[in-house]
């Protein structure tokens, strides 16, 4: 693992790192924010977060401004990449496929099932890593945007044992019926929508035992909202299982990061309290 960048920020430490994977079969590269009070002695829970298509690990770090409060509330933060990279990596030449478009899942159809498999190295090679070489404890929260928040929701509810709480800021909750979620499940997990239905938040709602606090903010606002987020049929099947979740509609904002940026203090609260009750 090397060191890429660091940068000191809110008595803390934003630093980028570089790592062969080997679930992924490539380099990555990861972001961590590490609040001061991070230290051998006093190890800090660590919230997870997924960004959305087209990102890398320095969207979130760059926009959402969470140092503040993570520094405030003694939470690190690890943001990885949104697919693996390189030159022998399968791509396409468009932005919600391939390259910057790994869905968090484990491509079984090829080209992609050599390269692409997000779902393993976000829920356990990651983390892995992070534990080894960070001041932290086991005790963790996910949170994610868009297709990271597709990501967040879905691998909490697969893992409830790993994840004391989860959040999404616009998620595509229901994948298996829009346009992004039909496109990347048919092209890295095959035509069967029985399988989506594993990577599918309003599916894995349906069925799971676990219960996990959940907090969405959606914005009235987002151009994707109609076709592509799904977030009615979320919040029918929160109500139709009495699912702990609250899923808050924000007047006014749109899918941007300045959305995000607006109410990442309420989800880093949300988590702290989880994380601290677990610690
Ligand atoms: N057509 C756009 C789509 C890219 C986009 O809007 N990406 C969002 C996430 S969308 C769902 O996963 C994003 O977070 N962008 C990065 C940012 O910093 O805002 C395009 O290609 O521009």
């Amino acid at each position: 693992m090397n060191k890429i960048s660091e940068n000191r920020s809110f008595g803390g430490w934003h630093r980028q790192y570089e790592h062969a994977s080997a679930v992924l079969d490539c380099r990555m590269r990861f972001a961590v924010y590490l609040p001061p009070q991070a230290s051998v002695e006093t190890p800090v829970p660590v919230l997870y977060w997924l960004s959305g298509l087209t990102c890398t690990d320095e969207n979130f770090m760059q926009k959402a401004g969470a140092q503040r409060m993570a520094a405030e509330l003694g939470i690190a933060i690890v943001a990885p990449d949104t697919s693996p990279r390189g030159d022998g990596v399968a791509d396409e030449d468009r932005y919600d496929l391939g390259k910057g478009a790994g869905f968090y899942v484990n491509a079984t159809e090829a080209p992609w099932s050599k390269h692409y498999r997000m779902y393993d190295y976000v829920v356990n090679e990651l983390p892995a890593l992070v534990e080894q070489e960070f001041p932290v404890t086991r005790v963790r929260a996910i949170s994610g945007h868009s297709m990271g928040g597709h990501g967040a929701l879905t691998i909490a509810l697969r893992n409830p044992e790993r994840y004391v709480s989860m959040s999404a800021f616009s998620p595509i909750a229901n994948p298996s019926n829009c346009p992004w979620g039909e496109l990347a499940f048919t092209t890295y997990l095959g035509a069967d929508r029985e399988v989506w239905k594993g990577h599918d938040t309003v599916e894995l709602l349906k069925t799971t035992a676990a219960r996990i606090p959940a907090l969405v903010d959606q914005g009235s606002a987002d151009s994707f909202l109609a076709e592509q987020l799904g977030t009615d049929t979320l919040e029918q099947t929160v109500a139709a299982t009495d699912y702990p979740m609250t899923v808050r509609r924000q007047d006014g904002y749109d899918h941007s990061y300045y959305f995000i940026a607006s109410f990442i203090e309420d989800h880093l609260r949300f988590h702290a309290d989880h994380l601290k009750a677990a610690q």
